[in-house]
């Protein structure tokens, strides 16, 4: 459903994503990992439109997303987090839910007299999404009065919000607790089984390798190899480039 064709990014002399294909189909949990540097956050912002490809393209369904602006992607179906976490502070729980879904054109100002206009009146969606997220009793908070783990479900549901159907999480587990990565490996499950295809970015590969379907490895740039958890920790391309970086990434080598 989502697929990249001999994409390309190049900054400067840097190739950060050279020549990468790419399908996820329907309904996976794809897993897109690689040593740091490797091009996995320009790969995700590639397919947001973030960035524009030095060549290649990135189509949705059979629909050519390449020369389209990040707010078309995001009605195409294409939604994000970040690996910082990109709240409205000062808003409440529902207002940030209620901004993903109603405001994302809008300037703050407007928004916000809108949603006074409206007697703080949110629909029905926003309201199964506050329960799906265990944020109803919430949703009166400042968003900067969550704890991180609250912050994080947060995020997920602004990006649910606009009712995607692809969701790309970049480093979701980034700062959690490993309790808090037992929730989380749930919550990205809960989220396929509503429909939306994921494509999760993670450093963490207890996680990565518990709840992908298929997975793809980059390593400079380019795709080195793709298959299921357990045939891509075997395969030797891939150990060495972790083996190659930093210590952290020998965490695939003692998954
Ligand atoms: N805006 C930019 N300008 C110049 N170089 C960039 C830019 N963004 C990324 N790069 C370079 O492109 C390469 C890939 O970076 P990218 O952030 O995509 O890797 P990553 O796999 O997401 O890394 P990490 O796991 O550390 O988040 C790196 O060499 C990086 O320095």
């Amino acid at each position: 459903m989502l697929t990249l064709e001999n994409l390309s990014k190049l900054f400067g002399g840097v190739r950060a994503v050279d020549d990468v294909s790419l399908t996820i189909r329907e309904g996976e949990i794809f897993g897109l990992i690689g040593p740091n540097g490797s091009g996995k956050s320009t790969t995700i912002n590639l397919i947001t439109g973030l960035y524009t490809p030095t060549t290649g393209k990135v189509t949705l369904d059979g629909h050519d997303l390449t020369a389209m602006a990040q707010h078309e992607r995001t009605s195409m179906g294409v939604a994000r987090t970040f690996q910082n976490i990109r709240l409205f502070g000062n808003l409440t729980v529902a207002q940030n839910l209620w901004v993903a879904q109603n405001g994302h054109e809008q300037r703050r100002a407007h928004f916000l007299a809108r949603w006074f206009k409206a007697g703080g009146e949110h629909g029905p969606d926003i309201e199964e999404l506050l329960r799906f997220s265990q944020l109803h009793s919430k949703r009166d908070l400042q968003a900067n009065a969550l704890s991180f783990g609250e912050m994080r479900r947060l995020e997920m549901a602004r990006a649910l919000a606009s009712n995607p159907r692809v969701l790309l999480l970049d480093e979701p587990a980034a700062g959690a607790s490993q309790e808090d990565a037992q929730l989380l490996a749930e919550r990205i499950r809960a989220v396929r089984d509503r429909g939306v295809t994921v494509l999760l970015i993670e450093h963490m590969m207890e996680l990565v390798m518990g709840i992908t379907d298929r997975i793809a490895v980059l390593n400079f740039g380019r795709k080195i190899a793709e298959g299921s958890p357990a045939e891509v920790q075997m395969n030797e391309d891939v150990r060495a480039a972790y083996l190659g970086g930093s210590h952290k990434n020998e965490e695939l080598v003692h998954a």
